[in-house]
């Protein structure tokens, strides 16, 4: 389980011109390893998590998701790669309102056309996993801020990802239960051998990291590797 990008460059419209979003990034990020990507707001952090995700391709460059290269899939490839191969974790979880939290996860399996009701117990195994088998039964509204990012968290590991990528997951919480939500990131990456990018402007959150990469302008470059906990 391994992602791989390789000199990927992509750029957006600017009026006449062209904005470059990412300017020739390579990263790669090792199965069972956590590398932080940190960066000043508009460095490129969030479009680096969109192409390594296959939701925006690249002007140039790979993408490698597990051994496989992504580039030339068509739109229906990519969507089976993101269900099967890639969890995603964004800053507010947005769970169904009137779904359980074990049926936020059993939605997964239906969505990838397996029966819900065969997932059950790999729903209450990871709710389990990040400290909610007692919550399992409750809709989003009667779970605090952290407790339903932790759903969001279990959710994106229901597939059983090669990677996980992570956007600012921590931006509705206190610092306390920011810390905790990451903390288990760093322990799930390890136990279950992801390769798991996170994006983060805390700084508290690099010792869950066995890599911090930083963005400026585009460009990526690798920190000192941070301490492990
Ligand atoms: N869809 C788009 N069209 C045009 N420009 C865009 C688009 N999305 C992002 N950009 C620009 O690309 C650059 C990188 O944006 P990106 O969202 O990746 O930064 P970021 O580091 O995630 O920022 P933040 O920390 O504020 O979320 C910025 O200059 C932004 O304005």
């Amino acid at each position: 389980m391994s992602l791989r990008l390789t000199g990927i460059t992509l750029t957006y419209p600017d009026g006449d011109a062209r904005l470059t979003a990412l300017d020739r990034v390579s990263l790669e990020v090792p199965g069972g390893s956590l590398t932080a990507v940190v960066g000043p707001s508009g460095s490129g952090k969030s479009s680096l998590l969109a192409v390594a995700a296959g939701l925006v391709a690249p002007d140039a460059g790979t993408v490698t998701v597990d051994g496989a290269d992504t580039t030339g899939m068509t739109r229906g490839e990519l969507a089976r790669l993101r269900r099967r191969k890639i969890g995603i974790v964004f800053q507010q979880p947005s769970l169904l309102p009137s779904l359980t939290a074990a049926e936020q996860l059993q939605a997964m399996a239906w969505i990838d056309g397996r029966s819900p009701a065969g997932a059950r117990g790999r729903a209450m195994e990871l709710l389990d996993a990040v400290g909610l088998a007692a919550q399992a039964g409750r809709r989003p509204h009667q779970l605090s801020g952290g407790q339903r990012q932790r759903v969001g968290l279990a959710r994106a590991l229901m597939n059983d990802p090669a990677v996980l990528l992570v956007d600012e997951p921590t931006s509705a919480l206190d610092r306390e239960r920011g810390a905790a939500v990451v903390d288990l990131i760093g322990r799930l990456t390890r136990r279950r051998g992801t390769a798991t990018v996170l994006v983060t402007h805390d700084r508290a959150h690099l010792a869950a990291a066995d890599r911090v990469a930083e963005v400026r302008d585009g460009r990526l470059r690798l920190l000192t590797a941070a301490r492990r906990p």
